[in-house]
């Protein structure tokens, strides 16, 4: 575990989706302004666990979840829990560049908006700021009104995550942000990750070894619902202590 700070940390956290037991156990704790990665074969419950830091499993059906998920001291699976509140603090981008069909100021503006800020100059400063920190702006600034299907996959995802940082949230959940993108647009997104890192927390999943290893400072090494390792991202991939991290980081299964 961690010896920094933890915005979030999950105790005893298990997940059913019916009888399926994908969440099995799970001990993890989010060092707050570092970027974790998530890493294990294809459905070991990567998307599953982040999806439940901000209670995005809900919209499932027949899920249960048991167990605590700190956040801030506070336990978000109580069904008291403001979730409204909890994705505004802590926000998501998905695989794949999600922008809504309108401009890339109506896009960014959108969160904002929603959660009633309506005086246009203060809009204005939130697209430019938030355009700025996802380095999209100079790309976009002389065409705000115009739609943002237009723009390439690179620059959609970096919009999403513009939208994401509209609201200001403390923690972003990006769940395999550069699967379906080209290497240049995927190098943009890493480079933007040191960035964000020194103001927000990033939770990232990724089947990409070679992007957790460059662009994470911990990583967690997940197996059939099971967190079987986890550590400094150096550490899981140069000396890990688990046959089956090491079996998997070198390439042997995945
Ligand atoms: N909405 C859902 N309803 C029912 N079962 C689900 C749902 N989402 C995931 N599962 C199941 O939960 C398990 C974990 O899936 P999950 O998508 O979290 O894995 P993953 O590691 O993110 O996989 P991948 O890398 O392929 O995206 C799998 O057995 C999957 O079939």
């Amino acid at each position: 575990m961690t010896t920094e700070a933890a915005i979030i940390s999950t105790k005893g956290l298990n997940l059913y989706y019916g009888d399926n037991h994908a969440l099995q156990e799970i001990d993890i704790s989010f060092a707050r302004n570092r970027v974790t990665a998530l890493i294990g074969p294809s459905g070991c419950g990567k998307s599953t666990l982040i999806r439940c830091l901000n209670r995005m499993n809900d919209l499932v059906d027949n899920v249960r979840v048991e167990g605590e998920i700190l956040f801030d001291g506070e336990d978000i699976v109580s069904p008291r829990t403001d979730v409204v509140e909890i994705r505004k603090r802590i926000g998501m981008v998905f695989q794949k560049p999600n922008p809504f069909p309108k401009s890339i100021y109506e896009n960014v503006a959108y969160g904002p908006r929603v959660h009633g800020i309506r005086d246009k100059k203060t809009l204005d400063q939130i697209i430019e700021k938030s355009l700025k920190d996802a380095a999209l702006w100079d790309e976009v600034k002389d065409r705000l009104h115009a739609s943002a299907l237009g723009l390439s996959g690179g620059q959609q995802q970096r919009l999403c995550i513009a939208r994401t940082l509209a609201v200001e949230p403390e923690v972003i959940l990006m769940d395999e942000p550069c699967s379906a993108l080209d290497p240049i647009a995927t190098a943009k997104i890493e480079d933007l990750l040191e960035e964000l890192k020194k103001r927000y927390t990033v939770i990232m999943v990724t089947h990409n070894m070679q992007q957790a290893a460059r662009s994470s400072d911990y990583t967690g090494f997940m197996y059939l619902g099971k967190l079987i390792e986890f550590g400094e991202t150096d550490q899981i991939f140069e000396a890990p202590r688990e046959q089956l991290t090491e079996n998997y980081v070198t390439g042997r299964f995945g």
